[in-house]
């Protein structure tokens, strides 16, 4: 049996995870759930799912939730102590790290000191921190599986051939719901019309991400990270039907992929129970029905956060950092309907110009940088 902790249960990879770990019982339980404030949500998952703790960021939800789960064998903690004991725990044996944001460092990097194997949905920890967790991770004997479903794809695709046999990864990319749109288009476009995903249902902040493509930029610097390639190695291909999840270019020109429904359970069943394959109850893949898939190349000028995510990248150290934290904050104004659309590339780039580089930064640095990006927003816009 493999006991699960889920860092960020209540939200759609949270849940995802959750109806996977349902549909085998015999093999997989939960261990530990962590969520921010959704407490109506997680008293259910925990009726339910019994876990030995849960944590709520909020410590006034978490003193609600403790009193209306009294009559069960529950540990409630909160706060960062509270996360960070959750996916420590002795018994958990993976943590699904599902929460958005780069508050997801912080416990990761805890969770590989305990020795946890990671499933990583949270792309935003390696974006930021890709260079210690990944050094954390061979330090500590564990593996970092991945759930974002285009390297999930690649990982599918490489099949433990190592990174020097991969002549290029074609990163899949939806276009979102402005694909061939111009720059006049998008001046005034709205939240609902932004939240609108071509296939994929998915959190809010990751459908605006996809939406300015930034989702695309962060998946690069995700993948430079997760297989050891250089940035030139990386090409993003349009795919706007997402049934091709992502593919590697061998040596030879051999092209392997991995195809499928847009649903992610399928990438978080594979990282939990890799090596093995497992059923899944899920849609299967009609290519009848399918008829056509097509490809085109990125459009970088209107899709600027593609382009800056590409020029983090390439600077390296403190700045993929500098862009997360800009794009998380501008990302949730756009939300609260504070800024426009196209003021979250402009927001990015501003604060990388103004941003003052560091070159190999510690998390102490990165949690800094995140701290300063929020500031020079909040003193501007
Ligand atoms: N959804 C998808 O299909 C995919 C998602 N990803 C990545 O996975 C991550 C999660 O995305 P998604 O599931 O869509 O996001 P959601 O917004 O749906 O869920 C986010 C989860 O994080 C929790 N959370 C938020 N803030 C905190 C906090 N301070 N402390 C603890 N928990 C917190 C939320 O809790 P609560 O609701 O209680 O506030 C919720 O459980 C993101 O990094 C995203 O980029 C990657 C590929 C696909
Ligand atoms: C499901 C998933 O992994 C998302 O990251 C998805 O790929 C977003 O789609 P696009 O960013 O390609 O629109
Ligand atoms: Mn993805």
């Amino acid at each position: 049996m493999k006991k699960i902790a889920i860092l960020g249960s209540t939200g759609s990879i949270g849940t995802q995870t959750l109806d996977v770990i349902s549909q085998h019982p015999q093999d997989l339980s939960v261990a530990a759930l962590a969520a921010g404030s959704n407490i109506v949500l997680l008293e259910q998952q925990i009726r339910q799912y019994h876990p030995l703790i849960a944590a709520v960021w909020d410590a006034k939800k978490a003193a609600e939730l403790k009193i209306a789960v009294s009559d069960l064998d529950v540990k409630i903690v909160s706060g960062m102590e509270g996360m960070i004991e959750a996916v420590t725990l002795p018994e958990a044996d993976i943590v699904v790290t599902a929460v958005v944001g780069m508050i997801g460092i912080r416990p990761t990097m805890e969770a590989i000191k305990a020795g946890k194997d990671i499933a990583l949905a949270n792309k935003e920890t390696l974006v930021t921190a890709g260079h210690l967790i990944m050094q954390m991770a061979k330090d500590y004997h564990v593996q970092i599986l991945p759930v974002d479903s285009e390297h999930s794809a690649i990982f599918q695709s490489l099949k433990g051939e190592h990174a020097s046999g991969i002549r290029r990864i074609l990163l899949t990319a939806s276009g979102g719901p402005f694909r061939g749109k111009t720059l006049d288009e998008l001046a005034d476009v709205r939240v609902e019309d932004a939240l609108k995903h071509p296939n994929w249902s998915m959190g809010h902040k990751i459908t605006i991400d996809s939406a300015t493509m930034v989702n695309k930029g962060l998946e690069v610097i995700e993948a430079k990270w997760l297989f050891g390639v250089d940035l030139d190695q990386i090409q993003v291909v349009v795919h706007p039907q997402s049934v091709i999840h992502s593919a590697v270019e061998f040596q030879d020109h051999a092209v392997i992929a991995q195809l499928g429904t847009p649903d992610m359970r399928l990438p978080i069943q594979y990282a939990l129970f890799y090596p093995e394959r497992k059923p899944l109850q899920s849609e299967a893949l009609d290519l009848f029905k399918l008829h056509t898939m097509t490809f085109e190349e990125p459009d970088l000028g209107t899709f600027r956060g593609l382009a800056l995510a590409y020029e983090a990248a390439r600077r390296g150290g403190s700045m993929p950092t500098a862009l997360n934290a800009a794009n998380e904050k501008a990302v949730a104004m756009f939300l609260d309907r504070k800024i426009r659309f196209l003021d979250i590339p402009e927001i990015i780039s501003e604060c990388m110009a103004a941003h003052q580089w560091i070159d190999h930064p510690s998390l102490e640095d990165i949690l800094e940088t995140e701290q300063w990006t929020y500031r020079y927003i909040e003193s501007r816009w």
